[in-house]
C-alpha cells in the first residue's frame, strides 16, 4: 500500500531529514493490552546501509536479530521506546483530537496506537514504528489515517506496517520477507581482471582522444558561435588588434542575419507564418517578456500549455537582437528535458524562420547534433549544458540560458539551477528565463532572489476533458472485476495476477482510496455507478483503452490518437492486443506507433510522420511524449493517469522503478498534446475526484533517487563539499541520501576518502549524467566500456536489490536507453563469458542481495 501522505503532501517542499531509527513494535505479554514497543538493537537503523561487506554484514545481523527478537522473544520485559529521549519539541504535529469524530477509535488498539504515534512524534531520535501484528494489519487504515492526521507516514508492505516521520519508499527491502538477504563478493582474480580492464581502456581512450579530438563540436569555427566548445574553454581575451577586426566580423555577420529575417518576413510564407504566430498567446506578450527579460537577469515564465512559450520566447529574444543588428553576438541556449523535445522544437523553430535545421538553430543531444557555425539558438538536453559546464565554467559567449519545463524538477534541472545561481554573479550580462506551463513560480522567485514573474494569459484551442464517470455515461460501458484485468500475455502471468482484486487493497494508494470513498457519484446512472463501484485503480486498463480507441476510429472526426501508458510493458501488450483486433489492427485504417525513451532517435520521430489519407495514426507512448512536443494531428489524448518513477529510499539505499499516479502538472501536459492546432478532446481513464487527489507537482527528482551521478558532477565541477553544494539547491536532499551516495562513490573507489576524484571517478564523469538508476548506471557505467565483463553487470543487476522490484524487461530498457545495450545480445555475452558458469552457480537460485561487485582500493 502506497506511502500514506499527510493531507499537504506533494503539494508542499517536505524539507530534508535526518534518518534516525526504527523501532519495532511487537507484542508485549506483560500486558493484554499489547504493550509499548521495544527499542530493538538501536543502531541498526541508523547505520548508512552500504555495500561494503563488513557494514552490510553487521547490518544484515542485526536486522535478523531484530526479526528473532520480534518473534521469539517473548519471555523478554521490553523497554518502553519512548522513556527515553522524550522531547516537547514537536507539538506542533501533535494529534488535534478535536478533530476526530467521536467513536473513531473502535478499539484498544486506537487507544494504544495513537499514545505510539504521539511518542513518536515526541521523540527526536526515532524516526519510524514498526510493527509486524496482524491486529496492526487489520486496523491500518484506521491508525494510518490518525497517522496521517498527526502529519505522519504510513506504508503496509505485505505483513509489516510502518508509521515514519518522513515519506516512505514503495519498497522496503528489509523489510521483505521473501527475498532473504546474502553478500556475494565476487573473486579478487575478477576485481584485478576489472581494474586491468579499466586500465587499459582509459589509455586507449586518451590515445584515442589525442589523435581525433573530440569531434561533436568540431564543426565549427566561429568564435562567438554558442556551439564552439572550444572557443568558450577559458579562451584569452583577443588583442586589441584582433578585438577590432572581430568586432567588424560580428557587425558584419550581425547585418547578414538581419537582411535575411526581413527577406524571410516579407516573402508569402514567412508572412502566412508570422500571421500563425501572432494568434499565439505569447504573441501578445512579446513586448513585456523583452522589456522584462532585458532589465532582469532572471526571468520566470509560466502559460498554458501551447501558448507558445517554447517556440516563441528563444525567438522573441533573436529577432529582437537580429533586428538591432546584435544577432551575431547572440547565444541563446534553450535547455529540455528531453531528447526529443530538442530534437523536434529545433526543428520546429527553423522552420518558422525559414531556414534549415543546424543554420542559425540546432540542437544538441548526446551522441546526435544538427549545428553550425551560425548557430546562434541551440535546443539541448539539460545533460549537455552540463556537461559544457564542465568545460566552460562562465558559459562564455553565451547571452541567454532558457530552462524549460521547470516544473518537472528533474535531477539535472535542480543541480543547473545550483550552479547558474552561483554563476550570475559573475557573469552579470547573463539572462536566465525559468519556463514551464504550470509552475510553482513563487518558489523559484525566491530562489533567485525575488525574480520577476510573467505569466502568458489564454490557451491555442479548447481540449474538452472527460473523466471515467463521462466516458462510461456517455458510452454506455461496463467495468467488470474481470473486464479490467490486463492482459500481458502467457509469459506475463505475474503481471496479472498482481492485478487481482483479492490484492487490490494493498496496492491502491491511499489518496485515491480516500478520494473514492468520498465521491459521489449519484448524478450518474447506476450502471455508471455500479461500473464505478468496481473500478479497479491499480489496472491501466486496456480493455477500455480499446473500446475508446475504436469508439473514436468509427464515431469520430478525422485526427490522431495519443495513449499515455506507463511504460514498455504496457505498451507492447497493449499493441499486441490492438493488432489484434478486426479495426485498429487493420493497417488500411490504423497506423499503430510506439514512442519509448529506449527507442532510437529515427524511430520515435516516426510519431510526427502524417498516415495516408483515412488512416487513423494511434501512438502508444511513455511520459516522454509529455511535455513540449506537438504532434500536429493529434485530436485525442487518452490518459491512464499513472507513470512509471524512481523512488529513492535513502535509509536502505534502495531505488526503484514503479508505476505512479501521475501529478495535476502532469495531467494538465497530457490533455495539452491536444488541442495545439485545432481544438481536442481528452479522456482521463479515472474519475475526477482522483485528479483531485493527486499531488499538485511530482516531488522533485533530487529528493526521490540516488545521488552517485550527481555528487560526480559536483566534484569534476570543482564546486567543493557535495554536502554543501546540495544544501543550496532550491529543495535539497536528506543528508543521509547525500552520505549514502558519497559513502558509495569511496566504497567502488570513484572518490577518496577526502572526497575526491579518484582516476576512476574521473573517467565515470566522462559518461553521460542521467542518474535515472543510481547503482546501475555507475556500475554499468563502468563495465560499459569493458567489453568482455559489460554484461555481467546486466546479468549480475537482474538480482541487484537496487533493481529487485524491477522486472527484466525494466532492465532491458534501462540497460539499453542507458547504454544502448540490447537485451538478446546481453544474454548472449553472458553466456560467453568465461567466468560466467562460476558465477552463475553462485548467484543463481539465490535472491542474492547486496552484491558487492569490486573494490578498489586508492
Ligand atoms: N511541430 C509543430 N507543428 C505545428 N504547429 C506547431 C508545432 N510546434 C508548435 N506548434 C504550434 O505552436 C504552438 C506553441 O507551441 P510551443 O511548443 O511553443 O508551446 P508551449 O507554450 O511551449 O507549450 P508546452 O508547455 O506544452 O511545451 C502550439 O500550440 C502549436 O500550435
Amino acid at each position: 500500500m502506497k506511502d500514506r501522505p499527510p493531507s499537504s503532501y506533494g503539494a508542499v517542499y517536505i524539507p530534508p531529514h535526518h534518518r534516525l531509527r526504527s523501532v519495532f513494535t511487537a507484542p508485549n505479554p506483560a500486558s493484554s493490552n499489547n504493550g509499548l514497543n521495544s527499542v530493538l538493537n538501536p543502531k541498526v537503523s541508523s547505520l548508512p546501509h552500504s555495500h561494503h561487506p563488513q557494514l552490510n554484514h553487521s547490518y544484515n545481523n542485526c536486522n535478523n536479530e531484530n526479526n528473532d527478537t520480534v518473534t521469539n522473544n517473548k519471555n523478554l520485559q521490553f523497554d518502553s521506546a519512548y522513556d527515553d529521549g522524550v522531547s516537547e519539541e514537536g507539538s506542533d504535529r501533535e494529534l488535534d483530537t478535536s478533530s476526530l469524530q467521536p467513536g473513531s477509535f473502535p478499539s484498544d488498539n486506537m487507544e494504544e496506537w495513537s499514545r505510539k504515534l504521539t511518542k513518536l512524534l515526541h521523540n527526536k531520535e526515532k524516526q519510524e514504528l514498526i510493527s509486524r501484528e496482524k491486529k496492526d494489519r487489520r486496523d491500518y487504515e484506521q491508525i494510518a489515517a490518525l497517522a496521517s492526521s498527526m502529519g505522519l507516514y504510513s506504508h503496509l508492505y505485505a505483513k509489516v506496517v510502518v508509521f515514519s516521520k518522513v515519506p516512505l519508499p514503495n519498497y522496503r527491502f528489509d523489510l521483505d520477507d521473501r527475498r532473504p538477504q546474502r553478500e556475494v563478493t565476487l573473486p579478487l582474480g575478477l576485481l584485478r581482471q576489472v581494474d586491468s580492464y579499466l586500465g587499459d581502456y582509459r589509455s586507449q581512450k586518451l590515445r584515442i582522444k589525442r589523435s581525433f579530438p573530440d569531434s561533436s563540436f568540431s564543426r565549427i569555427t566561429s568564435d562567438s558561435s554558442l556551439a564552439t566548445e572550444e572557443g568558450l574553454f577559458d579562451q584569452p581575451e583577443p588583442l586589441a588588434s584582433s578585438k577590432s577586426v572581430m568586432e567588424k566580423i560580428l557587425r558584419r555577420r550581425s547585418l547578414q542575419m538581419r537582411d535575411q529575417l526581413q527577406t524571410w518576413q516579407a516573402s508569402p510564407d514567412g508572412k502566412k507564418m508570422l500571421e500563425f504566430r501572432r494568434s499565439l498567446p505569447a504573441y501578445k506578450e512579446k513586448d513585456t517578456l523583452l522589456t522584462t527579460i532585458s532589465q532582469n537577469q532572471v526571468v520566470i515564465i509560466s502559460g498554458e500549455t501551447g501558448c507558445g512559450k517554447t517556440t516563441q520566447v528563444p525567438q522573441f529574444i533573436l529577432e529582437s537582437e537580429t533586428e538591432s543588428a546584435r544577432g551575431a553576438a547572440c547565444n541563446i541556449i534553450c535547455t529540455q528535458p528531453r531528447r526529443i523535445s530538442a530534437m523536434t522544437v529545433s526543428e520546429r523553430v527553423a522552420s518558422e524562420r525559414g531556414e534549415k535545421l543546424g543554420e542559425c538553430v540546432g540542437y544538441k543531444v548526446r551522441l546526435e547534433g544538427m549545428k553550425g557555425r551560425d548557430t546562434h539558438l541551440l535546443f539541448c538536453t539539460t545533460g549537455i549544458l552540463l556537461r559544457r559546464l564542465l568545460v566552460d565554467r562562465n558559459l562564455k559567449g553565451v547571452t541567454h540560458v532558457i530552462v524549460d519545463e521547470i516544473h518537472e524538477r528533474g535531477m539535472n534541472e535542480d543541480f543547473l539551477l545550483i550552479v547558474l545561481k552561483d554563476l550570475l554573479p559573475h557573469r552579470p550580462e547573463l539572462r536566465l528565463i525559468l519556463m514551464s506551463a504550470t509552475v510553482d513560480a513563487e518558489l523559484f522567485s525566491s530562489y533567485f532572489g525575488g525574480a520577476t514573474i510573467i505569466n502568458i494569459p489564454g490557451f491555442t484551442y479548447p481540449v474538452r476533458t472527460h473523466f471515467l464517470e463521462n466516458i462510461l455515461e456517455m458510452s454506455g460501458y461496463r467495468l467488470t472485476t474481470y473486464n479490467q484485468i490486463d492482459d500481458y500475455g502467457q509469459e506475463k502471468m505475474w503481471k496479472m495476477t498482481k492485478q487481482a482484486p483479492r490484492k487490490r487493497k494493498s496496492l491502491i494508494a491511499f489518496a485515491v482510496e480516500d478520494a473514492l470513498k468520498e465521491a459521489n457519484f449519484k448524478e450518474y446512472s447506476p450502471q455508471t455507478q455500479e461500473s464505478l463501484s468496481c473500478w479497479n485503480p491499480d489496472c491501466i486498463g486496456f480493455n477500455l483503452i480499446e473500446y475508446i480507441l475504436c469508439h473514436i476510429c468509427e464515431e469520430e472526426r478525422p485526427g490522431a490518437v495519443l495513449v499515455f501508458m506507463t511504460g514498455w510493458d504496457d505498451i507492447n501488450s497493449l499493441k499486441d492486443k490492438l493488432l489484434a483486433h478486426p479495426i485498429l489492427g487493420d493497417p488500411s485504417r490504423v497506423l499503430l506507433l510506439t514512442c519509448h525513451g529506449s527507442m532510437a532517435s529515427s524511430e520515435q520521430r516516426l510519431i510526427f510522420d502524417e498516415p495516408e489519407a483515412g488512416v487513423r495514426k494511434i501512438v502508444l507512448t511513455t511520459n516522454i511524449a509529455e511535455t513540449s512536443i506537438t504532434i500536429n494531428d493529434v485530436v485525442f489524448v487518452i490518459d491512464c493517469g499513472k507513470a512509471k518513477e524512481t523512488s529513492y529510499d535513502a535509509l536502505n539505499n534502495t531505488s526503484c522503478l514503479l508505476p505512479s499516479w501521475i501529478s495535476k502538472v502532469s495531467a494538465q501536459q497530457r490533455r495539452g498534446r491536444a488541442g495545439r492546432v485545432q481544438p481536442g478532446e481528452c479522456y482521463h481513464l479515472y474519475p475526477r475526484c482522483v485528479h483531485a487527489a493527486f499531488a499538485e507537482y511530482q516531488l522533485p527528482e533530487i529528493l526521490r533517487t540516488p545521488l552517485q551521478s550527481l555528487c560526480l558532477q559536483i566534484k569534476s565541477l570543482k564546486l567543493g563539499s557535495i554536502s554543501e553544494f546540495l544544501s543550496r539547491a532550491l529543495q535539497s536532499p536528506e543528508l543521509l541520501a547525500v552520505q549514502n551516495a558519497i559513502e558509495y562513490l569511496k566504497i567502488i573507489g570513484a572518490l577518496d576518502q577526502n572526497e575526491d576524484l579518484t582516476v576512476l571517478g574521473q573517467y565515470l564523469t566522462m559518461l553521460p549524467m542521467e542518474p535515472k538508476l543510481g547503482k546501475m548506471l555507475i556500475l554499468g557505467a563502468i563495465f560499459n566500456c569493458l567489453d568482455p565483463v559489460l554484461t555481467i553487470v546486466a546479468g549480475l543487476s537482474v538480482r541487484d536489490p537496487f533493481l529487485a522490484p524491477l522486472d527484466k524487461k525494466d532492465l532491458a530498457e534501462a540497460a539499453k536507453s542507458q547504454f544502448s545495450w540490447d537485451y538478446s545480445d546481453h544474454l548472449a555475452l553472458v553466456r560467453a563469458y568465461e567466468g560466467w558458469r562460476e558465477l552463475k552457480e553462485t548467484l543463481l537460485g539465490t535472491n542474492t542481495v547486496g552484491i558487492t561487485f569490486f573494490r578498489r582500493n586508492h
